[in-house]
């Protein structure tokens, strides 16, 4: 590929049909969710998050976001319930935020954007590893929340005072203890809808729950993840922010709502 896939006028979403034809699927994602259009479904199970702060490696820079990666060897953090069916370990959380606090969020809800969206990256232990799960219809389960400016969010903090040590991409820390049930809402009322990665190679492998109910950070907070950096140490310095992919098409899918 003449450039890697990036968020910037010649890298960023509108270009990564030509690389990644599955851009312009059936499936993709984000999408704008239209609690009007969302339809109940009684049949819908509350969603299990149990998660083991020993399973919490490290964090790091990879470029486009920054993630907390856990060990997945065995069934110590996981998702059950929820519109799955079976048990989804957790492998990962990063998010995706804006310049401003006006924009951030990938899914949209009756149009209005998030500063910033937090995704809880499971895949499905029918499958032997992340990477075959990845390429699977009911391979990868998400969790997004979405953040709003309010108070500052105590726990995200935790986080936050590691960045110190990956501004740039490639950067790698040791990341411990960290419980990642600390980031959700206090109800985990969802929606939820048939989707894909929302960045290349954008498989379409991903069934979303989208939780209802933002979680806190504050206008200081999200200028901490603004100090984040693009670029690697050397290059051109690029700073990490508006790292989000816009709604896609819904393409007929229906968006299904655990809640009345
Ligand atoms: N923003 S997202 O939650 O949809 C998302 C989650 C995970 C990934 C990801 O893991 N990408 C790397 C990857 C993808 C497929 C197979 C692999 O082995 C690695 C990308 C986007
Ligand atoms: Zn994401």
């Amino acid at each position: 590929m003449a450039h890697a896939w990036g968020y910037a006028a010649n890298n960023g979403p509108d270009k990564w049909a030509a690389n990644f034809p599955i851009a312009d699927g059936p499936r993709q994602s984000p999408i704008d969710i239209n609690p009007g259009l969302a339809s109940y479904d009684g049949a819908l199970k509350p969603l299990s998050l149990k998660y083991d702060p020993t399973t919490c490696l490290d964090i790091l820079n990879n470029g486009h976001s920054f993630q907390v990666t856990f060990l997945d060897d065995t069934d110590s953090s996981v998702l059950t319930g929820g519109p799955i069916s079976g048990v989804y370990r957790l492998k990962q959380f990063h998010f995706h935020w804006g310049a401003s606090d006006d924009r951030g969020s990938e899914h949209t809800v009756a149009g209005n954007k998030y500063p910033a969206e937090l995704h809880l990256v499971h895949w499905n232990t029918k499958y032997a590893d992340f990477g075959e799960a990845a390429g699977k219809p009911d391979g990868l389960a998400v969790v997004g929340v979405f953040l709003q400016i309010g108070n500052d969010n105590a726990s995200l903090q935790k986080v936050l005072d590691a960045f110190g040590a990956i501004k740039n991409k490639g950067k790698q820390t040791t990341f411990k203890g960290f419980d990642p049930s600390s980031l959700l809402p206090a109800c985990l009322d969802y929606w939820t809808y048939d989707g894909s990665l929302t960045t290349p190679p954008l498989l379409e492998s991903v069934t979303w729950i989208v939780c209802k109910d933002p979680i806190s950070v504050s206008s200081t907070q999200m200028g901490k993840f603004r100090s984040l950096l693009f670029s690697a140490e050397g290059e051109p310095e690029c700073c990490m922010v508006d790292n989000y992919r816009p709604p896609q098409p819904l393409k007929g899918r229906q968006v299904r709502a655990f809640f009345k």
